[in-house]
């Protein structure tokens, strides 16, 4: 493989770093020009990070057009799709929490010039300035990713030192979909829905590594998101990669390592891990998705619970309610030796993945399960609050 020394280095730095070079000199530039160093906050993606406390909390965001991402928005004459725009919290109507992980809360919000509703990532303040700086450089890169298959990033602000990280709206993501599946409807995700993730999934990694040359790194059922529509896509990867690396990212993912052996165990890890363990960690997700229980035991410590991944046999999918086919493909994902488990080309070209994303099986399957949180009488909650009833 032409490429095989940049992908095996530890982290995909290289365009990043390129990216981050970039932001800087353009903030000097700014800086020397207006004598100002907080100026450069106006430029959105490429603030002066020594003064993020004092900025001022603007930000640039670039939308689609509101006929593209929600037929009920306010379409707004002065509002041309696609263009980079200035905006405040002050544009931001906020509609409630629909989501809380590890660095922070996810929202549910309008950007009220367009109506177009937002996804808005508040990540804390407690990350430190050079992940921070990371994040901005890997956020202006990823604004720009064009992949039916990732949802949108359309750009970020700073409010008292946070991170407001805006993206397109889903209606849910793959960990609670799976949840109300299996502990509330008693059911199973059907094969040809589980093919369409896989194949979808498959297909925005493939995107990242051609096209961005980077890896995912925290690849898992709560970062692939649906709609109703039938749409599944990839979030969560332009910060992932400085936010996960670390075995306290792991703990606290709620003590269920996603990571592949090689990750875990440095010693093993000789030539740096490259893609292959985000196919790892895709074998783990279908798994869970496939049987609706995580693959390994829960043990009371983290280090227990890592030493299982790294000492045990892999995880085997044999559940009878899917077919030959699928056991293949999940658990050739999880080839526990990395010189062995597959890359993406052979994945793409497995059979299970021939037949495409099947939008309309998938369509209806979400719809049936998003359509059954709602309770009798139609009152607002949904998939959230009853997945967090389910406590599981
Ligand atoms: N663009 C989006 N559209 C709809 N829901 C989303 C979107 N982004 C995130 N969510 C919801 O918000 C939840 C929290 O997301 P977040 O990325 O903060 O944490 P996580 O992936 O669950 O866990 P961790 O912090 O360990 O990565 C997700 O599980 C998902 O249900």
């Amino acid at each position: 493989m032409g490429d095989k020394s940049k992908l095996q280095k530890p982290r995909f730095e290289l365009p990043i770093a390129a990216a981050a070079a970039a932001a800087a000199a353009a903030a000097a530039a700014t800086a020397a020009a207006t004598g100002n160093d907080c100026r450069s906050v106006t430029t959105g993606l490429q603030p002066q990070l020594s003064c993020l406390s004092s900025m001022p909390a603007v930000g640039k965001l670039k939308l689609p057009s509101p006929s593209d991402s929600d037929a009920s928005a306010t379409a707004d004459s002065a509002a041309s799709p696609n263009v980079e725009r200035d905006f405040s919290v002050d544009d931001l109507e906020d509609l409630g929490e629909i989501g809380r992980g590890a660095f922070g809360t996810v929202n549910s919000m309008r950007y009220i010039p367009t109506g177009i509703p937002l996804a808005v990532k508040r990540i804390r303040s407690t990350v430190d300035e050079r992940t921070q700086k990371n994040m901005l450089a890997e956020l202006s890169i990823v604004v720009n990713c064009d992949c039916e298959f990732i949802a949108k990033s359309y750009g970020a602000l700073f409010k008292e030192g946070d991170c407001w990280i805006c993206m397109e709206l889903m209606d849910t993501s793959l960990d609670k979909l799976y949840r109300v599946v299996y502990h509330h409807l008693m059911t199973h995700i059907p094969e040809p829905v589980i093919a369409s993730i896989a194949y979808c999934t498959v297909s925005a990694l493939n995107y990242l590594k051609e096209h961005l040359k980077m890896m995912h790194r925290d690849v898992k059922p709560s970062n692939i998101l649906a709609d109703r529509s039938g749409q599944v896509k990839l979030c969560d990867f332009g910060i992932a990669g400085n936010l996960v690396d670390s075995i306290a990212k792991t703990r606290d993912a709620g003590c269920r390592p996603y990571m592949a052996p090689e990750r875990i165990d440095h010693q093993r890890m000789q030539d740096g891990y490259d893609v292959r363990s985000d196919i790892w960690s895709l074998g783990i997700s279908l798994y869970e998705l496939c049987t609706g229980r995580f693959p390994y035991k829960q043990w009371s410590t983290m280090f227990e619970q890592l030493e299982q991944v790294v000492k045990s046999d892999p995880p085997r999918l044999t559940d009878e309610r899917f077919s030959a086919n699928a056991h293949n493909f999940v658990n050739f994902c999880l080839t526990k030796d990395v010189q062995r488990r597959p890359k993406y080309r052979a994945l793409l070209q497995h059979s299970f993945l021939t037949s495409g994303p099947d939008r309309g099986a998938s369509a209806s399957f979400f719809d049936f399960v998003l359509t059954s949180c709602v309770p009798e009488g139609g009152a607002a909650g949904g998939i959230n609050e009853l997945v967090s009833a389910l406590r599981i």
